[in-house]
């Protein structure tokens, strides 16, 4: 499928946007790199970003592997130059061991999938002991290497990660609201499935806006603005639609028994994220769903639909009108969501 990656296209529909992986006006001019780029999200999501023609250089950042991953990208007939690097010694193509400054020097966008994934029976929360820590030393060298970059945050638990990610970059002095984004697009992807599976449409045609956060009954999709929803689909399905769509992580994570949680359509999706953020760097008016600070609530950060510019988030939009039965879940939602940040902010400070 991925043969001739210069006449494949694959549209996708987030908030009013297509990704796609050719195009006739696109610059190859970025860099970007995916830190965590061995791991089951890293690698397909690195091979993805080597297809985008938006993507001059790539850099694989991990603890284990990358050289590897690196020479094997390396291949694919497209502009990326690839670069893979580990932590001090070791890198492809083998020149020199400054790990992860040669990684994160000069990058644009910095995507981060590194951290534990989970397995069955456990919460996302369940992962900050270790994640937290890995986010906080990833994003130090971020604020240390690529002080302009946007960083999209990947690692769970992601409503308190991007605290973290915030508070680090505050002390460097480097914070700018504009560049620091949490990734919910996968929830944005799985409720586009789901409505395309109960309204019998083309999933590519549908965009539902999914608001709140990352974890269980953070997540709110929206569907009382899809077109023709409400028409078709009963309080009973639509409940189950909402519910399927705040665990559907752990219908993957069961699924795989053990052996993680969502890599390939977390790939897919922070594949259309990156591609969407590339897109408005270069000039294309993009508004797609990010977990953002935000004063549209209570909670100091918020996942909305988003507007983004050449420097990253222009305008945090607003999500319209909620019915009865989203309010429930926004009320219920608000404590936790806040709670979770919290937690983040006083891990960064102490
Ligand atoms: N935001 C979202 O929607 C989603 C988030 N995730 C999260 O993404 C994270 C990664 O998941 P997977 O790729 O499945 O895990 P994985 O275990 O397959 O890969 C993680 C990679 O991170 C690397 N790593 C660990 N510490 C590192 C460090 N300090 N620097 C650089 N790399 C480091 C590991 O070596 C490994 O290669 C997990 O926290 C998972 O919960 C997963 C799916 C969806
Ligand atoms: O469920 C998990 O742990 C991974 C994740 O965030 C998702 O698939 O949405």
């Amino acid at each position: 499928m991925f043969a001739s990656a210069s006449r494949a296209t694959v549209s996708i529909a987030t908030k009013m946007s297509k990704a796609s992986f050719s195009s006739t006006t696109a610059a190859a001019s970025k860099k970007v790199a995916v830190l965590g780029a061995a791991g089951g999200i890293g690698q397909p999501l690195s091979m993805l970003l080597k297809l985008s023609p938006h993507v001059g250089e790539l850099s694989c950042y991990d603890i284990v592997g990358t050289p590897g991953v690196a020479a094997d990208l390396s291949h694919i007939p497209t502009p990326a130059k690839i670069s893979g690097d580990l932590p001090a010694a070791g890198s492809w193509p083998p020149k020199g061991n400054d790990g992860i400054a040669r990684a994160l020097t000069g990058c644009d966008v910095v995507v981060i999938p590194a951290g534990v994934p989970r397995k069955p029976g456990m919460t996302r929360d369940d992962l900050f002991n270790t994640n937290a820590g890995i986010v906080k030393g990833l994003v130090e060298s971020c604020a240390e290497h690529c002080p302009g970059a946007i960083l999209a945050i990947i690692s769970n638990p992601v409503n308190s990660t991007v605290p973290i990610a915030a508070e680090v970059l505050k002390a460097r002095g480097v914070y700018d609201p504009k560049k620091l984004c949490g990734v919910t697009t996968l929830d944005v992807c799985r409720a586009n499935t789901f409505v395309g599976e109960a309204l019998g449409k083309d999933p590519r045609e549908v965009d539902v806006t999914v608001i709140g956060g990352h974890a269980g009954i953070t997540i709110l999709p929206l569907f009382s603005q899809v077109p023709g929803f409400m028409d078709a689909v009963d309080e009973k399905k639509m409940d189950a639609l909402t519910v399927r769509t705040q665990f559907g992580g752990d219908e993957v994570v069961k699924a795989k028994a053990g052996a993680g949680s969502a890599t390939l359509s977390m790939a897919y999706a922070g594949y259309v994220f990156t591609e969407n953020v590339l897109r408005a760097m270069d000039g294309e008016e993009i508004t797609q769903c990010a977990f953002v600070e935000s004063t549209l609530t209570d909670a100091p950060y918020f996942a909305s639909p988003c507007k983004f510019g050449p420097d990253g988030v222009t305008e945090v939009l607003g999500y319209g009108e909620l019915t009865a039965y989203e309010k429930g879940w926004f009320d219920k939602m608000l404590p936790d969501l806040k709670k979770q940040i919290q937690k983040g902010i006083d891990f960064a400070n102490n």
